[in-house]
């Protein structure tokens, strides 16, 4: 019996995501949460001849905050028995604005979201998509930390969309027809130029013309603005996402029945994961995206692939680690020092 959840099932994200959890052969039941719409959802995809069972949950009518009792009845209902928790719950990002705009209203969601994690399924496997996931990672550790309940093998930054665009936009140059077929590791973490493609490290090894370098990096670090653009002000990536969270999760659950072999880039808490104190120890972040082999207990182990880095990809890693000391600061902060 596999259960999943969507914290913010009824948003762009979420409506997709939730699709895909629905017709998963992986999934025995499926939980949908959000602070509206959700029985909709269920109802909608509950139609869906496929294995789930599904449930939707909302909060109190207007309680954006979860300070009613029938919310947090609903987080309980949603959340207690869970496997793994997806999260993209919070506001995106309109045109102008940089994902750390959105720490001022996403942090106090998240910190609430995670606070019911700890209490009603602590042993669940967390991915983290609300952004900025630079910062919001950092924050679902601090609450899990002071729950006691934290694993940091179990909470996990989604950067898989980086991933995504990174083979994508390299299939694009090289010519690749199938570019699920290219593993291309992308490091750091998730904004600008905290996202560090790893060009170098590619299998099978692909050839980036030196002309067209430059220009690709900055597509994958900045993909997410270019969707911001072209939406308009409607919003940013929300099917694509929807499509990264969705293989993200699915590989957690392979991962969880036993499937070896299973590795993704995500952003964890390193001295928690076999191998990550070196990484951490390297980059001076304790929080980093890299390459995580996936086992039954989740992240079984960190693949320090930073020391192979060639010196072009070296300059990109220093740009990155100043910009991500700074968001996990601001994340770590936020739960020590509550904002009054
Ligand atoms: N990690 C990534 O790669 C990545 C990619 C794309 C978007 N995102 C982020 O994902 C988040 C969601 O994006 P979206 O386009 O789906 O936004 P959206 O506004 O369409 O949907 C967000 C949903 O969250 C819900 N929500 C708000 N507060 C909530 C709470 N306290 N509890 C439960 N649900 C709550 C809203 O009601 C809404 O349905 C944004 O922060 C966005 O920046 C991350
Ligand atoms: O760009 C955004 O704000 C959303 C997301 O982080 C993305 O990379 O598409």
């Amino acid at each position: 019996m596999v259960k999943a959840v969507v914290l913010g099932a009824a948003g762009g994200i979420g409506q997709p995501l939730s699709l895909l959890c629905k017709i998963s052969p992986l999934i025995d039941e499926l939980a949908l949460f959000d602070v509206v719409n959700t029985p909709g959802v269920a109802a909608d995809l509950s139609h869906i001849s496929s294995v789930a069972n599904i449930g939707g949950f909302v909060a109190a009518k207007g309680d954006f905050k979860g300070e009613k009792p029938e919310t947090e009845e609903a987080k309980k209902q949603a959340l207690t028995g869970a496997d793994v928790v997806i999260i993209p719950a919070g506001v995106p990002r309109k045109p102008g604005m940089t994902r750390d705009d959105l720490f001022k209203t996403n942090a106090g969601i998240v910190k609430d979201l995670i606070v019911a994690c700890a209490k009603y399924c602590p042993k669940a496997a967390i991915c983290v998509i609300s952004n900025p996931v630079n910062s919001t990672v950092p924050i679902a550790a601090e609450v899990l930390k002071e729950a006691g309940v934290f694993d940091p093998k179990k909470l996990f930054g989604v950067t898989t969309l980086d991933v995504v665009r990174a083979q994508t936009f390299v299939g694009e140059i090289t010519g690749e027809k199938d570019p699920r077929k290219l593993t291309i590791p992308v490091v750091g973490g998730h904004s600008g130029n905290t996202i560090v493609p790893m060009f170098s490290q590619a299998k099978p090894s692909v050839n980036i013309p030196a002309d067209k370098l430059d220009a690709l990096v900055n597509r994958v670090q900045f993909g997410g603005d270019e969707v911001v653009k072209a939406k308009d002000g409607a919003g940013s990536a929300t099917l694509s996402m929807a499509y990264a969270g969705f293989r993200f999760a699915e590989s957690l659950l392979k991962a969880a029945k036993g499937e070896k072999g299973i590795v993704e880039p995500t952003f964890v808490y390193l001295p928690g994961v076999e191998g990550g104190d070196a990484i951490a120890k390297a980059t001076g972040c304790e929080y980093f995206s890299v390459p995580v082999e996936l086992g039954p207990g989740g992240a079984e182990k960190a693949i320090n692939i930073l020391s192979s880095a060639n010196d072009y990809e070296k300059k990109l890693l220093d740009e990155a680690i100043k910009g991500l000391k700074t968001n996990i600061e601001a994340g770590v902060s936020f739960v020590k020092n509550p904002p009054k």
